[in-house]
């Protein structure tokens, strides 16, 4: 098992910058997770950590050791791609078997390893069979085998669910995660799937346009966002954001009025709240608008509202009932609302949050 350091490291290609000074501290053992949209940088950190990728500025370390120059096969990692990158003539007992023999592992080894392998994915009927006669699910499971196979000190897992079918991404999902509890291997998992992201990591990082935007807990980063990016990608639905002013402690914006805000400095800001923590009121309430939409989701229902240009969720109980253009009220008080600064878009913590 090891630790990975990234000091400053940046990608530049011709004047682009795809990664840009990225310092981050990976504990021994810990699963972190790149989150971030196309094109933010997740797979280019992900590459110049396994040495597929050159970097331009900064130090790489795992271990006690520098690696920026060492060649991708003296870094001891194992790497799972979104394509399987099986191979297609040989038995999945030789597939899961190669890293072995390519590391000229000893032979009589081979067996017991392979079979352990085999067991911890659940591939122990389909050694004889061909990938091709595999499904999406049972082809990436022989991909994790091979990679834990080799025991490294670092798996690097990139897009790893995202082509397979919903079903299967959640229950191989819950197979990544006891292999991890079982095997505690260092982990960087690269996903734009803010609920993979949610589910498997200790930490995550969520990127924009190869900056990193916050690290945290899955929860540090859920419930107090760091800034307006970060509260637009994580959740589902993600967070309200609503444009508005604060006067005198009370914030207003069109068909929105939130008061209890002392403290707060006067001035154009952006105002979040999560759907799950706003209600429908009788009478009143902090908004009041007509109903946008309304959605049945099974376990409850979405009623949407409309703010001046911005739309706004709000979770109910599965059997609420409104009419489309129906008036309604909706409690946002100021206890669940966050902040932004209307500019930078940096999240400002108020005293009244709970
Ligand atoms: N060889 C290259 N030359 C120039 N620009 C590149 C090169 N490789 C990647 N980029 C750019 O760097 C940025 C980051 O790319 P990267 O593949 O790391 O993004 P990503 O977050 O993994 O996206 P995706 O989820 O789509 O894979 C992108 O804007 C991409 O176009």
């Amino acid at each position: 098992m090891a630790t990975i350091s990234l000091k400053n490291v940046s990608k530049k290609w011709a004047g682009f910058t795809g990664v840009d000074a990225l310092s981050l501290d990976i504990a021994d053992g810990e699963f972190l997770v790149l989150l971030g949209p196309s094109g933010c940088g997740k797979t280019t950190t992900m590459r110049m950590i396994a040495g597929l990728e050159t970097i331009s500025d900064g130090e790489i370390w795992i271990g006690d050791r520098v690696v920026n120059t060492l060649e991708p096969k003296d870094r001891d990692i194992a790497m799972v791609f979104q394509s399987y990158g099986l191979y297609p003539t040989m038995s999945v007992y030789e597939n899961i078997r190669f890293p072995l023999r390519v590391r000229k592992v000893p032979r009589e080894t081979h067996h017991e390893r392979v079979m352990r392998a085999a067991a911890m994915v659940e591939l122990g009927d389909f050694l004889e069979r061909r990938p091709a006669a595999l499904s999406g699910g049972q082809r990436q499971r022989v991909a994790l085998a091979r990679a834990i196979v080799r025991q490294p000190t670092v798996f690097l897992m990139d897009e790893p669910l995202s082509n397979l079918d919903a079903k299967l991404r959640v229950s191989t999902r819950a197979q990544i995660k006891n292999l991890h509890h079982e095997l505690k291997t260092t982990t960087i998992y690269v996903t734009h799937d803010q609920i993979e992201a949610m589910t498997l990591a200790d930490r995550v990082v969520v990127m924009n346009r190869g900056i990193v935007q916050q690290v945290g807990t899955p929860m540090q980063i859920y419930d107090r966002p760091a800034n307006t990016f970060v509260a637009g990608f994580i959740g589902s639905p993600a967070m309200n954001l609503i444009e508005g002013d604060i006067r005198s402690g009370v914030f207003t914006a069109t068909n929105m009025r939130v008061e209890g805000l002392a403290g707060m400095p006067d001035g154009p800001v952006t105002l979040g709240f999560r759907a799950e923590d706003a209600g429908v009121a009788d009478r009143g309430g902090q908004i009041s608008a007509p109903v946008y939409s309304m959605e049945l989701l099974g376990d409850a229902s979405m009623v949407t509202v409309q703010c001046g240009k911005a739309l706004a969720a709000v979770k109910t109980p599965k059997d609420f009932r409104i009419a489309i253009g129906a008036p309604v009220g909706i409690t946002v008080p100021a206890s669940i609302c966050h902040f932004f600064d209307a500019r930078s878009g940096h999240r400002i913590e108020h005293p009244g949050k709970d």
